[in-house]
């Protein structure tokens, strides 16, 4: 104001609010200039705009069918594997470097921490696996490793292929598509079998009215991860984020339930029912792990958990298994012949399959590792730094967000020869070279390969999805031949999967009639 008390004429407004807008960029532009130029302190980078920083920048490159020059980019034009930027909201460090990346897996719960956006956290619940830490997150992930890591169980095998030959004799039958041939949209059949197999699991209740009113409950609830939560959600029940806050509830009540019940069951029978001392499903672990001390909350959280973590994962990883199998004919033909041989064994009938053939699936295991390494169906995990960490010249100061991206590890030419191409054949030489290529593995091949993640939150499922890829792969090729029903395209924003769900014309093989 000026002495008179008038108010400043608008010109002068608006060079102030110019210069000030002038200000705040060379301000921002001399943070961005410090990042990038002083050793020792954050690793070097980029900003971006005020707010948005590269946000935008980062969509538009998932947008597209290759996302890989964001980092590779970034990593070139800061000469380093890690580099900071701003993405979705805050400045985050960036790892493509996998030395680092190993480091922040071990030191989950120490010097970081795992973190998840609030409206994510919401959905899942406060004592979900994925949300809590320290001892508590530690025994709750090793009652499931316990639990998943067995999928060697013969009772566990024999319903894994139960289930999956219950989905593909459904394909066979008169009625699913015109003549002996089906069409059907591969994502959609596998998500069934993936969300079927994981209430198995969880509360031993098989497919049917109650397990398919709780899934279309549950696919509201994933669908509310991928939206925008706007506040007091809870109020607005058209939008996504307002449906999956609901449909969370529903899934929890109907969980609820059905725990309930098994308490009561359990009062009367004692401890100890499953088979052979062995508990028959993951509620019955719980409901007599540590003296019975899980309250009802916390098993609805935990049982919510394991849906989640193996749903879209599980179930991208069989589809693209396939449609990369189907572009890469000669690599389809030699699974088909390790699998029509272990048939041909077995015998045509329906023998189930058990786990001495799983052992005898060694190029699956190839083609399984090599879908995982192209396909990054996580791409990567998000941790907090709960100290001051220093790695190479860069100390990346406390509270700062930080990203390992696994995605830049598998495509980087630096570690995969003509990395960005499916050659599942690179697994049958890095075995004969002795290198173990499973998420924990100390060794090379682990420690740069991490499609499970690593360290204290290590995938409990990692073995259990091989298992279910193996047994649905088992179970398709030896009874069908199919092609494309459509072109589709693997898409990576916001999750990694096909556009379509890859809808494919299936024929069943001569000889091998459903
Ligand atoms: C292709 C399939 C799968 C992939 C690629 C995958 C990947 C991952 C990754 C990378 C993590 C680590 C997250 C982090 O460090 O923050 C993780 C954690 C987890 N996964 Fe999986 N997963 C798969 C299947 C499954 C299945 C089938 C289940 C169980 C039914 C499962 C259950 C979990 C759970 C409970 C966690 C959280 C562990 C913790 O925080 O302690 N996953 N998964």
């Amino acid at each position: 104001m000026d002495a008179g008390g008038t108010p400043p004429p608008l010109p002068l407004l608006l060079l102030a609010a110019a210069a000030a807008l002038l200000g705040a960029a060379l301000g921002w532009l001399l943070l961005a200039w410090r990042s990038a130029a002083r050793p020792g302190r954050l690793p070097p980078g980029s900003t971006g705009l005020p707010l948005i920083g590269e946000t935008l920048r980062l969509i538009a490159a998932y947008k597209t069918p290759n996302p890989e020059p964001f980092i590779d980019e970034r990593v070139a034009r800061h000469g380093s594997g890690v580099f900071t930027t701003h993405v979705f909201g805050e400045r985050t460090v960036f790892s493509a470097d996998p030395a680092f990346n190993r480091l922040l897996l071990a030191a989950e719960g120490r010097a970081v921490s795992c973190s998840y956006p609030s409206s994510i956290a919401t959905l899942l619940g406060p004592r979900s696996l994925l949300l809590t830490a320290g001892p508590a997150h530690k025994r709750l992930h090793s009652l499931t490793l316990a639990r998943l890591g067995r999928p060697a169980s013969p009772p566990l095998l024999a319903h894994i292929d139960r289930l999956v030959l219950a989905t593909v004799r459904d394909w066979g039958r008169p009625g699913a598509g015109a003549g002996p041939a089906a069409v059907v949209r591969l994502l959609d059949e596998a998500k069934k079998i993936t969300f079927n197999l994981t209430v198995w699991q969880l509360v031993s209740i098989e497919p049917g009215p109650w397990t398919e009113s709780l899934r279309r409950e549950y696919v509201k609830l994933v669908d509310g991860f991928f939206s925008i939560p706007f506040p007091f959600a809870y109020l607005l029940p058209f939008t996504a984020y307002g449906q999956a806050l609901k449909a969370r509830k529903n899934v929890a009540g109907a969980l609820r339930e059905v725990i309930r019940k098994r308490m009561g069951e359990e009062a009367g029978t004692g401890p100890g029912a499953g088979r052979n001392g062995e508990k028959k499903d993951m509620v019955e672990e719980l409901l007599e792990a540590e003296g019975g001390s899980f309250s009802v909350e916390e098993m609805v959280d935990f049982c919510l958990s394991l849906l989640v973590a193996g749903y879209e994962t599980t179930s991208v990883l069989m589809t693209l298994a396939v449609k990369f199998l189907t572009e890469t004919p000669t690599a389809l033909a030699q699974l088909k012949e390790e699998h029509d041989s272990i048939r041909h064994r077995k015998g045509k009938d329906e023998q189930p399959l058990q786990w001495s053939d799983y052992k005898s699936m060694p190029f699956t295991q190839c083609v399984i590792s090599e879908t995982l390494r192209v396909a990054n169906l996580i791409s990567g995990v998000f941790r907090r730094a709960n100290a001051d960490i220093h790695f190479k010249d860069y100390v990346i100061p406390k509270g700062c967000r930080i990203f390992a991206s696994f995605r830049a590890v598998h495509l980087s030419p630096e570690h995969y020869e003509n990395a960005r191409a499916f050659d599942p054949w690179r697994w049958q030489q890095s075995k004969k070279e002795g290198v173990r290529v499973v998420g924990q593995d100390a060794q090379q091949g682990g420690s740069v390969f991490t499609p499970f993640g690593g360290g204290p939150r290590l995938c409990p499922g990692h073995e259990l999805a091989r298992v279910v890829v193996s047994v649905f792969l088992h179970r398709l090729v030896t009874r069908f031949s199919w092609e494309e029903a459509e072109e589709d395209r693997v898409v990576f924003f916001p999750t990694t999967r096909t556009l379509k769900g890859y809808p494919i014309i299936l024929r069943r093989r001569p000889g091998w009639d459903v």
